[in-house]
């Protein structure tokens, strides 16, 4: 009984296999046979087996792959995620701009840029798992600084209103439990989690801008927001996430 498989990805050469005997295609080279499943003919197993074997040494190259990729992502976006602080530190420290806008700045830029890394992840199930690991890592940095264990000034300078470790625990510790859940449940699949981040992100950016410019009507439950800033809110944000 012979059996015929197609073994090159690159130009479908083939493979013929007898009994234990192995006929091989004038393409097939002795390297590539050696080193691919076309080898396991020789050793006698059926071709259900052989297929198998197959399958099994495709997906642990694929799984593999993933992995590497996934690893890489993650790096490369906590790299990002370090250099973003770093670099409003730097420009609050230079007075170049105030503490306020550079929270204000890292609020907007953080959650947008996390949700535009989310493509050079793989398309593995476990690709989101990756992803979230960012905001788990900085929201421990949050925890770690905001209960003074190892005060950080470059992230108080940077994610604080006036400069208080304990801050650390309110706004910022939310946002990244934001980009955290999102990560997990909504990730590429599902818009829910995209919206909901660029109304957090890009939204709130928006609302303070407009509603200091055109905020002189406040909302009757809290001064401290106007109706103009609400509104914008709603807006933009709704713009940013079916951009
Ligand atoms: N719905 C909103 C939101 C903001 N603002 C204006 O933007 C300023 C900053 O607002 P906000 O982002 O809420 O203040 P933060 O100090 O950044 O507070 P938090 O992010 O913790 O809400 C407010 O003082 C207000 O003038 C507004 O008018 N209407
Ligand atoms: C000031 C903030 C919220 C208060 O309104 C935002 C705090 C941001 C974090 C300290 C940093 C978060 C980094 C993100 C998890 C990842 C960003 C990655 C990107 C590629 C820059």
């Amino acid at each position: 009984m012979a059996a015929t498989l197609p073994l090159s990805p690159i130009n479908h050469q083939l493979c013929r296999f007898g009994n234990n005997s192995l006929t091989t295609h004038r393409f097939c080279s002795p390297g590539f046979l050696i080193s691919s499943p076309c080898f396991i003919g020789l050793t006698g197993m059926g071709s259900a087996t052989q297929l198998r074997a197959r399958r099994s040494l495709i997906s642990s190259a694929v799984a593999t792959n993933s992995l590497l990729h996934d690893v890489g992502a993650t790096v490369a976006v906590l790299g990002g995620a370090y250099a973003l602080v770093l670099s409003f530190e730097s420009l609050t420290k230079r007075n170049v701009i105030q503490q306020s806008l550079s929270r204000k700045l890292v609020h907007i830029l953080s959650g947008l840029l996390f949700v535009l890394a989310w493509p050079i992840f793989s398309g593995s199930t476990e690709a989101r798992y990756f992803a979230a690991f960012v905001p788990l890592v900085n929201g421990l940095r949050l925890v770690i600084n905001g209960l003074s264990i190892s005060p950080n000034s470059m992230l108080i300078k940077s994610v604080t209103r006036e400069g208080r470790a304990e801050e650390l625990l309110k706004g910022p510790l939310f946002y990244v439990l934001a980009l955290l859940f999102s990560a997990v449940f909504f990730w590429r699949e599902s818009p829910i989690g995209m919206i909901s981040l660029a109304m957090m992100c890009g939204g709130d950016g928006i609302a303070d801008i407009m509603g200091r410019k055109f905020g002189s009507t406040k909302i009757p439950y809290n001064p401290r927001k106007s109706w103009a800033g609400s509104i914008s809110m709603f807006i933009f944000g709704f713009f940013i996430s079916i951009a």
